[in-house]
Order: structure tokens, then sequence, then C-alpha cells
């Protein structure tokens, strides 16, 4: 589903990010990615999200050479993968619904739908009743929650996240690893960027581990 061939990142400023990676995740698969800080580890799944390009080597993700992949295809191709991010990344300006529907108005999705899918994103979170709410009125995980919502809500086959539990206490982000693993028990890919050892070691899922930049032996 996901697959590294050789790839190198070289920030304008000359900085090498990532060198020389290659690896695979399998369709279906729920993996960690992890590394100290500054190992390269968003900027692996910005590789994966196209929101940054590789500089040498194939990223593969559905069979798709992101390499070869022309600028007007890139939002589309966007909504296959679901992106969550440690500070949610949320509109303070519009409710809990609104948040969650931007990425269906984005796609043009109809009136009807819109409510229908966004609606069942809730209901998978628990925050069915949250619809109306503005998300500064929420706690940190029921957040959180919005912004799996959101990923979630176009139904994409890759789940990407980044540090999704770096400021939740241990009862939430456990609550909120439960939620992962409910979504790739229904066949999504998850590739989980934590540096949250203990909440990892608990969890029975595949290690990929970055050293500056580079794979690190297992
Ligand atoms: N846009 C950029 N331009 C130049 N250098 C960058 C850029 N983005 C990241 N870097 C550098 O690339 C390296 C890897 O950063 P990255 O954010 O991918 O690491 P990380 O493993 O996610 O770190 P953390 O766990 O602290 O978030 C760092 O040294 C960082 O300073």
């Amino acid at each position: 589903m996901i697959q590294f061939n050789d790839v190198y990142k070289r920030y304008p400023n000359q900085y090498e990010a990532l060198s020389g990676l290659s690896f695979e995740l399998d369709k279906g698969e729920m993996a960690f990615l992890t590394g100290h800080s500054g190992a390269g580890k968003s900027t692996l799944l910005k590789l994966i999200a196209l929101i940054e390009r590789s500089s040498h080597g194939q990223v593969i993700v559905n069979n798709q050479n992101l390499g070869r992949l022309p600028k007007w295809k890139i939002p589309y191709y966007r909504r296959k993968i679901g992106l969550v991010f440690q500070d949610h990344n949320l509109l303070h300006d519009r409710t809990v619904f609104d948040n969650v529907a931007l990425p269906l108005i984005i796609a043009g999705e109809n009136h009807r739908e819109i409510g229908r899918r966004v609606r069942a994103a809730l209901d998978k979170v628990g925050l069915l009743s949250k619809e109306r709410t503005h998300p500064i009125a929420l706690s940190g995980g029921e957040q959180q929650r919005v912004g799996i919502a959101r990923a979630v809500v176009n139904r994409p086959p890759v789940l990407l996240a980044d540090e999704p539990t770096g400021n939740l206490d241990p009862t939430l982000s456990q609550e909120i690893m439960a939620l992962f693993t409910q979504f790739n028990q229904v066949g999504v890919t998850v590739f989980i960027a934590s540096h949250d050892q203990e909440l990892i070691n608990r969890l029975p899922y595949r290690r990929i581990t970055l050293n500056h930049g580079r794979l690190a032996v297992q």
C-alpha cells in the first residue's frame, strides 16, 4: 500500500532530513513510526501526504508513483489520505459538525450526503451529541476525536497520524489508539508517528524506527 524505494528528502536549505529510506507497509497494516526528535518522522508522513516531495527515490502509495503525479491531481490524491495532527488543526469559529464536514464540502458532496457522512464519522468517535458545539468547549481528547472524525469522513484507505496523543494523558491516549485500531480492523492502513514508547510497547504493531533520517536497524 505504501512503498518507499531509496527515498531521500533534502529541504531547500540543503538539510537532508531523510536518506536512502526503503520500506513497505501492506494494505490494511497498522504500524508505528518512531525515532528521536528531528529523526524525520513528520517529513516521512509529509511525503506520503504529498505535502512535500522526495528529492530522490520513489514513493508509491496505492500503486501510484507520487513522483509522477501531476500537480492538478494532488487534491484528488489527498482525499484518499486521512491526516491527524497533534494540535488538531480545528477551526475554532466553526461547529464540530462544520469542522468534520470541511473535506466533504471541498470535495463538492451534496448537502444530504454531507449530513449523513458527518454524523456517521461523529458516531464512530463517540461525539454525535456534540455536533453543534464549538471545539473550544471540548476537552483535548474530544478535540482530537473531532480531528480523527474529519480525517476519516472521506473514508480514506490510508490514515496517517503525527503524534496524535502528544498532548493527552495516558487514558485518553489509549482511547485514541483504540479508535485507530478500530479503523484498522475495517481495513484502513494506519501509520502513526509517536514518541510515546510506553503506549507503543503495549500494542502489537510493527515499528518503523528512524535515526537521523535513516531506517534504524531493529
Ligand atoms: N521545511 C524545512 N526546512 C528545513 N529543514 C526542515 C524542514 N522541516 C523539517 N526540517 C528539518 O528536518 C529534520 C527532521 O524534521 P521532522 O519534523 O521530520 O522530524 P520529526 O522526527 O518529526 O521530529 P519531532 O519528533 O521533533 O516532530 C529536522 O532537523 C528539521 O529541523
